[in-house]
């Protein structure tokens, strides 16, 4: 039997220069509940693939998203990166284009994380990879101005 697809989002604040993804905390099933993960979901049988993410980002999140670029996996043999037996996930960086991440019944807080806090979360497992690879494409969040520059 092939690989049911699962897809996600590495939803960021900005697609040119992103320095924050947000991070869904898992509600169900109870051995994966209160790990953390990309939001997304299983591709239904004939859906297309991005299809699926935008009705699993409108559903879980309630937001429209713009599409950027997949973060392809590094084994080039591979479509997608491999998570559990059976379950193979592709990802695609995103920004919202309409609405505010609201947190619905598949998680039960939503965090959005930079490069120095994305280790800090427990996520499922199978993402430790991805998470190493957005940690990789996130620049750093600029620093505030030093006291009394502002204006000048
Ligand atoms: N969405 C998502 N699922 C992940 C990630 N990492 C990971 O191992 N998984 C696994 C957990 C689940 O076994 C599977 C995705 O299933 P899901 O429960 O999110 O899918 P769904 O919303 O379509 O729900 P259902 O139809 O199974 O009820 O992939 C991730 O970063 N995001």
């Amino acid at each position: 039997m092939p690989d049911q697809l699962v897809v996600a989002a590495v939803l960021v604040d900005d697609l040119v220069r992103p320095t924050r993804a947000l991070a869904a905390r898992r509600t169900r099933p109870p051995e994966l509940a209160g790990r953390w993960e990309l939001p997304g979901g299983k591709v239904e049988p004939g859906e297309d693939p991005v299809d699926a993410l935008r009705r699993e980002l409108a559903e879980e999140l309630a937001v429209e998203v713009e599409v950027g670029e997949e973060l392809v996996s590094p084994g080039e043999a591979l479509v997608g990166w491999p998570l559990t037996a059976g379950l193979v996930m592709r990802v695609w960086w995103c920004a919202i284009s309409s609405g505010e991440a609201h947190v619905g019944e598949a998680h039960d807080a939503l965090a959005w994380v930079d490069a120095s806090s994305i280790n800090d979360l427990a996520w499922l497992t199978p993402d430790l990879p991805l998470v190493d690879a957005v940690v990789a494409r996130l620049a750093p969040v600029a620093p505030p101005p030093p006291p009394g520059t502002l204006g000048s």
